[in-house]
């Protein structure tokens, strides 16, 4: 089984005026199936940054980034977009899900897009918005649910396409307390079960606890991951 993500010596540099500024430094990160790293760090630290390399939207300067085993740096953006689809699942701070579309036509959407047969993908996206809780809201529409719930909604579209890696930024960012802690609770339960190596950038630092390993980042470098005790 190939490691689902792995960052090799990764460098991003950004033009600033006449010079460049390094978003990401030398940034080595590997995470295995099933295990769920949460990325801390002061605002500017590079944690975007980090994330976006790693979901193959931008390529760094230099450095490997490796997902599902493959290189993903020398490839065209078409190739790109197809790894993308295959192995990895962004879930962002805001849903972003579309006003006319019930739950379930949320996860559809992408499936219909890429062609596939809507009968099977149905399914999946009942016994996925099961698995996150939403089983008897399949059919509401996005206002008629809470923040908490459209955000899983959000997670269980993510899983749609059997990620090996979960990419996930600030997600408990608009919810408060115990819809936080429910939504990490989910991340971390997802986890387990899809053997997913899931990455969460968060400013919740209670919420740590509930992941394997704290990494920090700190002027686009980073440190080495902290363990929490089992
Ligand atoms: N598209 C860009 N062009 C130029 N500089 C950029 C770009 N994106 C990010 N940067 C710079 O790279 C550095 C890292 O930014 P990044 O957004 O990755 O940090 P962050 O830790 O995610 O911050 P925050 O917590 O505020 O979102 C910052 O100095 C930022 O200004």
């Amino acid at each position: 089984m190939t490691i689902p993500l792995s960052l090799v010596n990764v460098t991003l540099e950004y033009p600033d005026g006449g010079s460049t500024i390094k978003a990401l430094d030398a940034v080595n990160l590997t995470a295995g199936a099933g295990e769920f790293l949460s990325l801390v760090g002061p605002s500017g630290s590079g944690k975007s940054s980090l994330l976006a390399v790693a979901a193959t939207l931008v390529t760094p300067s230099s450095g490997l980034v490796l997902v599902d085993g493959q290189d993903a740096t020398p490839l065209g953006s078409r190739e790109r977009t197809a790894l993308r689809r295959d192995t990895v699942g962004i879930i962002f701070q805001q849903p972003n899900l579309l006003p006319s579309l019930t739950a379930v036509e949320q996860l559809l959407i992408g499936e219909h897009l890429r062609g596939k047969p809507l009968r099977a993908a149905r399914l999946r996206a009942a016994e996925l918005l099961d698995v996150v809780g939403l089983a008897g809201e399949l059919n509401k529409r996005p206002h008629q649910l809470s923040g908490g719930q459209r955000q899983r909604v959000n997670i269980a579209r993510a899983l749609m396409g059997s990620p090996r890696v979960l990419l996930v930024d600030e997600p408990t960012a608009a919810l408060d307390m115990e819809r936080s802690e429910a939504i990490v609770r989910l991340l971390r339960r997802v986890t387990d079960e899809f053997a997913t190596a899931t990455l969460m950038v968060t400013h919740d630092t209670e919420f740590l606890p509930l992941t394997d390993s704290v990494v920090t980042m700190r002027d686009g470098r980073l440190g080495a991951p902290v363990r929490n005790a089992a």
